[in-house]
């Protein structure tokens, strides 16, 4: 068997330490590079890298999958921030380079994948729905890409299901106290040390309320999924957005 050559690009930051340990402690993986700031891309094809995963910044990240795209490296993405006019471009990236793939993932854990899922499966059954993301106080973006996808997933399924707007009498909100709207589907975000990524989706309707909540308390969490989503990548040409897609959820 022939080992799996991975750069990754963010390598000392918090993901991306857990990923470099996650790929060397794996046998079918080889770590090859690792990418920081200040550090030439070209070093990924030097190192012949067949893999590349990106825990950096939603301000690099295009930069980086443009590179990636065009030497052929497929990807393995974490980092947030990606629009549909994103993933449009990268749609166009890889139309150029057609054997390629690209992963999107908004969130590599298994039980995160599952929150979404199971979110996305209630909200047709209830009148009010509203998310609360919870993470550690370094975070650059709010909301999470975890909540804003949870929320276009809760949004899809409202729409299908014939659900209007969610009942809401506040008129007076200076300090913006009922968060923000993400496709209609209010969402809070609490940063607190202590903290790592965690979120609640909460369902309300006549005399009831579900809650669906998922914690990661450790980074670790997400690495079987990340590893997963390399190992499939390099089969999987195009772009595929969510890590679902590499799994039987039956
Ligand atoms: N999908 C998922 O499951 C998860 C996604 N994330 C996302 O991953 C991203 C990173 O999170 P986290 O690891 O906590 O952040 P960190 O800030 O700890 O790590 C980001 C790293 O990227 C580096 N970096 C910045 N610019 C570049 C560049 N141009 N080339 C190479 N490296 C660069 C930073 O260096 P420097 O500090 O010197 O700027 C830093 O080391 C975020 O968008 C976060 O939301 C996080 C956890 C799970
Ligand atoms: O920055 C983080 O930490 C995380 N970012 C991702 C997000 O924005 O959803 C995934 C997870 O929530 C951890």
């Amino acid at each position: 068997m022939t080992a799996i050559r991975v750069g990754v690009i963010g390598a000392a930051g918090r993901m991306g330490t857990e990923v470099c340990r996650a790929v060397e402690a794996a046998d079918d993986l080889e770590l090859v590079a690792r990418v920081d700031e200040g550090d030439d891309l070209a070093d990924l094809a030097k190192a012949g890298a067949r893999v590349a995963v990106d825990f950096t910044h939603p301000g690099v990240v295009m930069g980086n999958l443009e590179y990636c795209a065009g030497a052929g490296i497929h990807s393995v993405v974490g980092t947030s921030g990606f629009t549909p006019d994103r993933l449009a471009q990268l749609r166009e990236w890889l139309a150029k380079s057609p054997e390629t793939g690209i992963l999107i993932a908004p969130n590599f854990g298994i039980g995160a994948v599952l929150m979404m899922r199971f979110a996305a499966q209630a909200a047709r059954f209830y009148e009010s729905v509203e998310i609360v993301e919870l993470h550690h106080p370094n975070k650059v973006d709010a909301p999470s890409g975890t909540a804003r996808r949870t929320a276009e997933l809760i949004a899809e399924a409202r729409e299908g299901a014939g659900l209007g707007e969610m009942p809401d009498a506040t008129v007076d909100d200076p300090d913006g106290a009922r968060g923000g709207k993400v496709d209609g589907v209010p969402v809070h975000a609490v940063r607190l040390r202590g903290l790592v990524a965690h979120q609640e989706v909460l369902l309300g309707d006549d005399g009831e309320m579900l809650t669906i909540r998922h914690d990661s308390f450790q980074r670790t969490s997400f690495m079987p999924g990340v590893l997963l989503g390399v190992r499939r990548v390099v089969s999987t040409p195009g772009l595929t957005v969510g890590l679902e897609h590499f799994l039987d959820l039956g």
